[in-house]
């Protein structure tokens, strides 16, 4: 059978690469973490990898606006290599400083477009804002989007966040309609009930509650919450959401090594 093999692209402040490569290993793809100043060496191997995730973390401190150097550096340095391994149809994560990266470089919404036109800026409350929350996976949406990474999910999961610039805004009205139109909007935060939240179940104040995207192919996808912090049942304080003896995180990791099985 063909080994999956996924790279998990790392630099100073990333901090939840060796999570994101235990949960890639787990669901039975071989994960190497890699820094981005060997990669930016030998630029080419990076189509030896099936898989491309962005993990979450602090990359540069946060500097001028979270993931917004990284975004840069990847773009300027690797930026045709990332687009083309996105147009092969290949999956791509972004979690939480990952999406933060994959949305200020541009990659999404529109990986074909590359350019930014969205952000994720300061949360409402101006405070890093870290807890268990609800997203609503639209099931109408689910089943009608192309998204690789969140087929097989139920109406609504949970999945924690740990973030301080986790509201999502697109630049105008045109761009939020078309991610609509195109099924574009795969996570939204929800009460329990798939309600509409109020803070803090809603964290930031993401506009229409975004929570996580993908590209019109599904194949990229960000999102702010750690699915790779929701492997296994027991990470759940009040053990809801169950999944198996594992937790939603499982089935967003394993969507994506079967995808390219
Ligand atoms: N957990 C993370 O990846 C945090 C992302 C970023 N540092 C923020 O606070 O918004």
């Amino acid at each position: 059978m063909k080994k999956v093999k996924a790279l998990i692209l790392r630099t100073a402040g990333t901090n939840c690469d060796c999570e994101t490569q235990a949960a890639f290993e787990l669901f039975g793809a071989v994960a190497e973490r890699i820094h981005i100043n060997v990669l930016i060496e030998k630029k080419d191997e990076i189509f030896e990898y099936d898989i491309l995730a962005f993990p979450g973390g602090f990359s540069y401190g946060d500097d001028i606006a979270s993931g917004k150097i990284l975004a840069n550096e990847v773009k300027n340095k690797l930026g045709d290599r990332i687009k083309k391994f996105a147009l092969s149809g290949r999956p791509i994560i972004g979690i939480c400083n990952g999406f933060q990266v994959l949305v200020k470089m541009g990659l999404l919404p529109d990986p074909e477009l590359f350019e930014q036109i969205s952000t994720l800026s300061y949360n409402d409350s101006d405070k890093f804002e870290c807890r268990w929350v609800y997203l609503k996976t639209e099931k109408k949406i689910k089943n009608e989007s192309n998204c690789v990474w969140t087929k097989n999910l139920p109406d609504i999961i949970s999945l924690p966040v740990a973030h301080g610039e986790g509201k999502f805004i697109p630049d105008d009205r045109k761009i939020l309609d078309s991610l609509n139109r195109n099924n574009q909007i795969v996570f939204r935060y929800s009460s329990k009930d798939g309600g509409k939240p109020e803070y803090p179940l809603d964290p930031n104040g993401s506009v229409d509650q975004i929570a996580g995207i993908c590209n019109m192919t599904g194949n990229v996808f960000g999102l702010m919450p750690h699915p790779e912090r929701y492997i296994f049942a027991l990470q759940h304080p009040a053990g809801e959401s169950f999944c198996g003896g594992y937790g939603w995180g499982k089935v967003i990791f394993q969507n994506a090594v079967d995808f390219v099985k």
